[in-house]
């Protein structure tokens, strides 16, 4: 086994997501895992799919806990990362799966966030196309701090980014509408979460440009247009299944539509976990389940004049856990796609 790899915030979804990819990575190991108010208790008795960490006990997420691995991969709410991060040694790879680390623009992520902007960290979205034809990915090799993606975020940005670097789509009036998963509101008790109020209701929330997404999302996409401002309406939608993203993105159209297909091919054509599936056939959140997938589909609305972009993914997969991974691979100097599933598992 080559590297040690400690969790804080294992006893979260977050945290048994990344244990149980790491339990099939061949070069990570599992080292310390630290929890909060389940301090104490039994990995086991928060994650009982992780039968191969029956003999594990969660620690108190400190420095202390957290020191002698190579790779401390921090599941923790906003603010909290930011803390525990700041008590880290500089010469470990620190990967945040919360937002704290995200965000360049200080000014945004007060607007957001409300709290003291803690600075940014490498973005950990290896396919996220800019115009020049590079991606996010030659930012990490090496990186000793990763931030993570939202989850929202991977799945819109995957959707248009091929478009914008191509400028295929205009960036002035883009509309993303997404289904998520209830797994993607935490493990933490939330009235709104109660089984008897999701199922078989889909609920809007963080309506009328509110989500602490649209920044981030913003940040990403400009960055595919190559700097032109970014106009965005995003509405996410609860609905009644633990893991999934939906995202319908459109743009309007700019130039020729018989250039659209072919915009979203080039960019994903090397990517051994982005597929543009063949057309005719919708992402659906099935097929990626479980997998550090996302699935991609595009077409033109002649008649609106609009490009619509379709990206499903798992929100702990692809959206957290397994991009968590794939960053760390790549700054660890590993192949990028070692240890991560790419099957999912549908129905
Ligand atoms: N769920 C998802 O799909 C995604 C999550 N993320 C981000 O990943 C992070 C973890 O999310 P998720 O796993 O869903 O959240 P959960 O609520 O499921 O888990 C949160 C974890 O943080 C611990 N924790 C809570 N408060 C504190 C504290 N004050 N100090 C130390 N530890 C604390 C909890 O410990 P305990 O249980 O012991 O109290 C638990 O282990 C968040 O920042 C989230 O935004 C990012 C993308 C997608
Ligand atoms: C269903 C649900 O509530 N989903 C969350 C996704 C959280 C996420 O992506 O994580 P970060 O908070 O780390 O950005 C949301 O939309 O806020």
């Amino acid at each position: 086994m080559g590297a040690t790899v400690a969790i804080a915030g294992a006893s979260g979804y977050a945290g048994g997501e990344l244990l149980r990819l790491l339990l099939a990575h061949p070069e990570l190991g599992v080292g310390t895992v630290t929890a909060h108010s389940k301090a104490g208790d039994r990995l086991i008795a928060h994650h009982p799919q992780l039968i191969e960490l029956a003999d594990r006990t969660l620690e108190p997420t400190t420095a202390e806990a957290l020191a002698g691995h190579d790779v401390v991969i921090l599941a923790l709410p906003h603010g909290t990362s930011a803390q525990v991060a700041a008590q880290l040694p500089d010469d470990v790879l620190v990967l945040d799966c919360g937002a704290d680390h995200r965000l360049t623009d200080a000014a945004a992520w007060q607007r957001f966030y409300g709290t003291e902007h803690a600075g940014s960290w490498p973005y950990g979205l290896p396919e996220l196309v800019r115009k020049d034809g590079g991606k996010q990915r030659d930012a990490l090799p090496g990186a000793k701090r990763i931030a993570v993606p939202g989850c929202n975020v991977t799945a819109v940005t995957l959707a248009l980014a091929p478009g914008l670097a191509a400028g295929v789509v205009a960036p002035d009036d883009i509309v993303a509408v997404l289904a998520c998963g209830t797994s993607g509101a935490g493990k933490s008790l939330k009235p709104h979460l109660l089984a008897s109020e999701i199922m078989g209701a889909a609920s809007p929330y963080a309506v009328g440009g509110v989500h602490r997404h649209i920044p981030e999302i913003q940040q990403n996409l400009q960055l595919a247009s190559g700097g032109a401002p970014v106009t965005l309406s995003f509405t996410p939608t609860l609905v009644p299944m633990s893991r999934g993203i939906l995202a319908t993105v459109t743009a309007k159209l700019s130039g020729d539509a018989g250039s659209v297909r072919a915009a979203w091919a080039d960019a994903y054509a090397d990517e051994p976990f982005v597929h543009l599936l063949p057309e005719g056939q919708w992402p659906t959140t099935a097929a990626v389940l479980g997998a550090n997938t996302a699935h991609v589909q595009v077409t033109v609305d002649e008649a609106a004049g609009r490009v619509v972009a379709i990206a499903a993914i798992d929100n702990l997969a692809k959206g957290t856990a397994g991009a968590a991974i794939q960053s760390a691979n790549l700054a660890l100097g590993l192949p990028e796609t070692l240890g991560l599933p790419t099957t999912g598992v549908a129905p």
